[in-house]
């Protein structure tokens, strides 16, 4: 009763077979103009509302937060990850408690003697090897940005960076894109959907076959850190954890080992396809705005001059390529359904009833893209984020990284990642997309990242700036 209206639902498969599952959210956006702002939809018999438009998504998820915080169970990544770690837990104290940990350790000098930023441009110091190699050449810039994007989470996390050819690096990417190939696919969402089926070897049980290999490898980093650590000397983020476990005794602290492993999973598949995607979208809309490419390059050698590298604090000066990055993020739209939430109680929303346990889908697309907050809703257009005096601005639709309690908890390391990337890449190389590549495809493959389809780039040494 006074529950969000939505299309009339079937029998055990609700309203799946109304959605194109290989990408819905045009259907969302139309489901949205025909039931409202707040409407519902079924996966099996479990119901959903999905929120749509920065009003019902800031009233949602902000002003009414604790009861929109929670996350959902009985779903397939709920299942592989135990609801440890920090993504898929329970919206309560341990939840609340890994949460605080992990941004107060984030912070650019919580990891010890080397600095976030030191870490992110030793990374950026492969790369830039490696596509100077590319000079002259067109490369596919995939892996390498999957890889480093990787490789800082693995700094942070191990305190330890590997080449691009590494077994262990390799190893542990196929296992994270497995997973996320899986829980993408058709076959998390027969899972989500039929609770029958989940016992039988369908291919939706290798995400539980690689869950244990990776939480076999965390362990062994946890193994070997407790035996070569300094207490109160941190070198990463599994150093710190394991202080914060001393200091808290064992006398019913939420930190253990268990977490522990499951954090470092957490941190590492937030992190990664997130960060590595961006910057893929980045050069896909940079190569072929030339002009918006030019002018990020003007304003990043007037800011740098001689000097060796960039640093984070430079975006304070480069309003232009601040705007340039947030508008390849709205437009790039990199987690357009967010990460589902469930409410925690019974509730209200824009005048109807949602009660406890419901599924919520943050439909982030429909903000991003809403026509009445943004000057140019539909193009890649950095104006967007400037105002009449050519300053930075930021409208409060810009919610690539959610919004409330629940809001991505490495929107710091990411901003840095994507600034320093992107401002030392385009001060070295101009990027050109290549004549032979036709028409630019701008439309992503759909999953919980949307992913560039693959692309060639040109690649050319910049020469008129300091070496
Ligand atoms: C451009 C890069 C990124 C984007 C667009 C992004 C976006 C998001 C979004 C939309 C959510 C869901 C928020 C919600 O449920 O309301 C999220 C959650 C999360 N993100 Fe990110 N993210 C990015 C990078 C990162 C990085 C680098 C990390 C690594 C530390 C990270 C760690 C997390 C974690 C741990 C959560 C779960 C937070 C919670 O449940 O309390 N993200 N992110």
């Amino acid at each position: 009763k006074n529950f969000p209206p939505g299309p009339q639902p079937i029998p055990i498969f609700g309203n799946l077979l109304q959605l194109n599952l290989r990408n819905p959210i045009k259907d969302l956006e139309k489901l949205s103009e025909r039931y409202g702002k707040v409407f519902s939809i079924y996966f099996g018999a479990r119901p959903a509302v999905v929120l749509n438009g920065l009003q019902a998504m800031k009233e949602a998820i902000v002003t009414q937060a604790v009861d929109f915080a929670g996350r959902p169970s009985g779903l397939l990544v709920s299942h592989a990850t135990e609801k440890r770690g920090v993504i898929f837990a329970d919206y309560g104290p341990s939840w609340r408690e890994h949460r605080r940990f992990a941004l107060m350790t984030l912070r650019n000098f919580g990891l010890g003697k080397k600095s976030m930023e030191d870490r992110i441009l030793e990374e950026i110091s492969y790369v830039t090897t490696l596509l100077e190699r590319s000079d002259g050449k067109s490369m596919n810039p995939h892996t390498l940005f999957h890889k480093a994007a990787s490789n800082i989470i693995c700094s942070i996390l191990f305190g330890t960076r590997y080449e691009y050819d590494d077994e262990f690096l390799q190893h542990i990417i196929h296992l994270y894109m497995d997973n996320t190939k899986i829980a993408n696919g058709p076959w998390a969402m027969l899972y989500d959907t039929l609770p029958m089926i989940r016992r039988i070897p369908l291919p939706f049980q290798r995400v539980f076959h690689n869950m244990n290999e990776l939480k076999r490898i965390s362990a062994d980093q946890i193994a070997q850190h407790k035996s070569s650590r300094v207490p109160g000397e941190p070198r990463d983020f599994i150093d710190c954890y394991l202080d914060e476990m001393e200091k808290r005794g064992n006398g019913g602290s939420n930190f253990d080992e268990r977490q522990l492993i499951m954090y470092i999973l957490d941190i590492h598949v937030a992190g990664t396809d997130t960060t590595s995607n961006t910057l893929l979208a980045a050069f896909l809309y940079l190569m072929n705005h030339p002009d918006v490419q030019a002018r990020c390059q003007q304003e990043i050698d007037a800011v740098l001059g001689e000097r060796a590298h960039a640093s984070f604090e430079d975006k304070h000066k480069m309003p232009y390529v601040q705007a340039m990055i947030h508008e390849v993020q709205r437009i790039a739209n990199i987690v357009p359904l967010s990460v589902f939430h469930r409410t925690t109680k019974d509730t209200q929303l824009m005048g109807y009833d949602i009660p406890k346990d419901t599924l919520i889908i943050q439909n982030l697309t429909s903000v991003l893209y809403e026509e009445s907050q943004w000057k140019f809703p539909h193009d890649f257009n950095p104006s967007n984020f400037l105002n009449e005096q050519g300053e930075f601005v930021k409208p409060e639709a810009f919610m690539p990284f959610s919004a409330g309690p629940r809001m991505c908890l490495g929107e710091g390391l990411a901003r840095m990642e994507l600034f320093l990337f992107l401002v030392t890449l385009l001060r070295r190389f101009q990027f050109v997309w290549p004549e032979d590549a036709g028409e630019p495809d701008y439309t992503p493959i759909f999953g919980v990242t949307l992913t560039p389809k693959p692309y060639s780039m040109g690649v050319r040494l910049r020469c008129h700036q300091a070496e």
